[in-house]
């Protein structure tokens, strides 16, 4: 197999650059650069010096051993002035020696993965932990990267494996006269395990939406100061605003992070009825956009009938407050009242985040679902009576399945690329 090495911080300027160097060679990179091997887990001051390149760099140099690093196999590490040159220079060096080669995206935590230093719910939030922008997206991906749940999956599927062993034991002993009735200790079992699985399936689409963010769409007629809210918002001039009805078309999206909730306002296209085709399709995408985001805050104008239903926590909050008296409603203007609809934003999303469970990607919802419903099977067939047992049996291996799929304990190559796709290189 061969030694991969890539840069593992940003390209670009920065304080310092790390070139990572993973694979059975990596400790020949020492002499590569002119010095012995770093004993492991040390760091050393070294300079860098080329047999042709000459001199590239002095550099703190770590080492790790085969079993004793992230990947699992010798690391090196050069921590590098963070100089587009150096780094370039020493990936040159690098890529000249036989049997080494740059990194896939995500490489390095294929491996540790192939070690078996991670499990693949494990790698799924290392991913997010990466992309992880707010507070509660890095607490979300940490406890999926300190194996919460990969441990909920091994308990699960020792509770099946249990079952499943009662069952085998009264089909083996089917003949003697009174067999041992397990029926309660299995549904017992069965029940608990579905429980489980019950609550992360309804879990998911919260815990989904807190890993890629919330979307709050502003919604209202034309010149009803949408943009302009957005613009006091983001606190810059995120989209263009104009005494012009009809100004915006494309939907205008500012992510942001309210106190750890990571939230997406996406200003959209005043809604009425119009001849003009390109604001027609304007609308169309404003509708579609609003009406699929997580939350509406309608811009109250002139009552008139919304295009976009309201919904269950929608907000309703009157514009333009400043050139009334009554103190209530929000003006993008003056930044009146801006607080308080942060802060309804927030309640109400806030709300919705507590029911998050520990699944939070479609392919970990996906094998969940088919465990639960090979679980329902058992546990009908269970029910039948133990002339039944051995259909139940059946099922029941299949849930097991699904769960040793949910870790990348079986069939995981059809999934890895996908899932490495989304990974920074160097990572
Ligand atoms: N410089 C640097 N910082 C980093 C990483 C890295 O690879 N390099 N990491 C990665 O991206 C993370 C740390 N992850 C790591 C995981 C395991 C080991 C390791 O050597 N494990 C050994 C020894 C453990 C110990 O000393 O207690 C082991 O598990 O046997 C190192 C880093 C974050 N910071
Ligand atoms: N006094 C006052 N004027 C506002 C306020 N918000 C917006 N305006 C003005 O109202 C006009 C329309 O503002 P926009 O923010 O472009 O309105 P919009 O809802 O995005 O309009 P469309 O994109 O056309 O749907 C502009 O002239 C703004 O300066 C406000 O809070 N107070
Ligand atoms: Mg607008």
């Amino acid at each position: 197999m061969d030694t991969i090495f890539a840069l593992a911080t940003v390209p670009g300027k920065s304080g310092v650059a790390v070139v990572r160097v993973s694979g059975a060679q990596a400790f020949e990179s020492c002499r590569l650069f002119g010095f012995e091997p770093v004993p492991p887990r040390r760091t050393a001051l070294r300079r860098l010096v080329h047999k042709d390149h000459g001199f590239l760099d002095e550099a703190l140099v770590l080492t790790f051993a085969e079993g004793a690093s992230f990947t699992g196999e010798p690391v090196v590490e050069f921590h590098l002035h963070g100089s587009i040159a150096i780094a370039q220079a020493v990936l040159t060096c690098l890529s000249d020696v036989d049997g080494f080669r740059t990194a896939e995206p995500g490489e390095f935590t294929r491996r540790a993965l192939d070690n078996g230093r991670l499990d693949l719910t494990q790698v799924e939030a290392l991913s997010d932990l990466i992309d992880a922008e707010t507070e509660m997206q890095r607490k979300q991906a940490l406890s999926g990267f300190s194996g919460r749940l990969r441990d909920a999956a091994e308990t699960w599927r020792t509770d099946l494996i249990h079952a499943l062993s009662l069952l085998e034991a009264t089909i083996d002993f089917a003949d003697e006269e009174v067999p041992v009735d397990v029926s309660l200790d299995v549904s017992a079992l069965l029940g608990r395990v579905s429980n489980d699985l019950d609550r992360e399936i309804s879990g998911f689409s919260i815990a989904e939406r807190v890993r890629t963010g919330f979307e709050v769409a502003i919604v209202g007629p034309p010149n009803a100061g949408k943009s302009t809210l957005l613009n006091a918002l983001a606190g810059r001039e995120a989209a263009i605003t104009s005494e012009i009805a009809g100004t915006t078309r494309d939907v205008i999206e500012v992510r942001m992070d309210l106190d750890g909730l990571p939230v997406t306002f996406l200003d959209t296209a005043g809604l009425r009825d119009t001849e003009d085709v390109i604001e027609a399709k304007g609308i169309q995408r404003a509708v579609d956009r609003a009406s699929r985001a997580d939350l509406r805050v309608f811009l109250a104008g002139s009552g008139e009938v919304s295009q976009v239903q309201k919904q269950d926590g929608d907000l309703v909050v009157q514009a333009k407050s400043d050139l009334t008296d009554d103190g209530t409603g929000v003006s993008g203007k003056t930044g009146q009242g801006i607080p308080e609809l942060i802060s309804n934003v927030k309640r109400v999303l806030q709300d919705r985040a507590t029911g998050a469970g520990l699944v939070s990607h479609d392919r970990q919802k996906d094998v969940v679902i088919r465990a639960r419903s090979h679980l329902a099977e058992a546990l009908t067939f269970a029910d039948k009576g133990p002339e039944f047992y051995d259909l139940a049996s059946e099922e029941l291996r299949a849930a097991v399945f699904a769960l040793e799929r949910l870790v990348g304990r079986v069939d995981v190559e059809d999934v890895l690329d996908k899932v490495f796709s989304s990974f920074c290189i160097g990572k």
